[in-house]
């Protein structure tokens, strides 16, 4: 995009999207879902797979799928209606943005970060968005037991969380004593993890729970 360009955005009927810009800041999560379970949040949702597998699996939960591409969030809305899955929100944002706006401090149960953008070259390396001044991040926003979840394809991104995240202070690895997997059970996998395994590649999971 050229600077001074203006982005048209499609527009996103769907009753389970919520333009962030219409959301108060700390806005009332449980009049929105109608009822009081914990949240859970998907950053980077891309088109909906994840989400519109792993919603079902937790009723009892309510899904923030974030993300700022709006095809994306069209796609994942169209996906989660279809489905009639009404423990599901669809946020187009920045995901940082949007956490310090909207999420409350200890509120969410789940965290999960699917295929983020890997910036392979080395110079790029310091834009990718899981490192552990961000996980420290979103350790502040989750309730204790909450879950994080994490995975990639790129075998530098993979081994790279693997190795930060034991010295994270207050989380415990679920998986160990693996420091990751590369399949992992009862968890649904996403359109970019179908894509690189279709390609031979094989996907980094990485799981963490926040001390109770
Ligand atoms: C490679 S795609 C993966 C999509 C999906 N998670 C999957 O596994 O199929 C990465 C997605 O993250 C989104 N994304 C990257 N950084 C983001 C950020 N800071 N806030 C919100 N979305 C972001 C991109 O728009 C893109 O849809």
């Amino acid at each position: 995009m050229r600077k001074g360009e203006r982005v048209t955005l499609i527009p996103i009927t769907s009753p389970r999207f919520i333009d962030a810009e219409t959301l108060a800041s700390l806005p009332a999560w449980n009049e929105i879902f109608g009822n009081d379970n914990p949240l859970a949040l998907e950053i980077g949702c891309g088109t909906g797979h994840f989400v519109a597998q792993m919603a079902p699996l937790h009723p009892d939960w309510n899904f923030i799928a974030v993300d700022y591409y709006n095809k994306g969030c069209l796609k994942t809305s169209k996906r989660v209606d279809k489905a009639g899955l009404d423990n599901v929100r669809v946020i187009r944002a920045e995901a940082r943005s949007f956490m310090e706006r909207c999420i409350p401090h200890c509120s969410l149960r789940m965290v999960v970060i699917n295929c983020p953008d890997p910036w392979p070259k080395k110079r790029h390396r310091k834009r990718r968005l899981v490192n552990t001044e961000f996980v420290g991040y979103l350790s502040e926003f989750m309730l204790p037991g909450g879950d994080f979840h994490f995975a990639t394809d790129f075998d530098d991104y993979g081994e790279d969380v693997a190795r930060f995240m034991p010295d994270m202070p207050g989380f415990a690895n679920v998986l160990a004593p693996d420091p990751y997997r590369h399949a992992l059970e009862g968890y649904p996998l996403s359109k970019y993890m179908l894509k690189f395994m279709d390609a031979g590649k094989q996907i980094y999971f990485v799981h963490y729970r926040k001390a109770s």
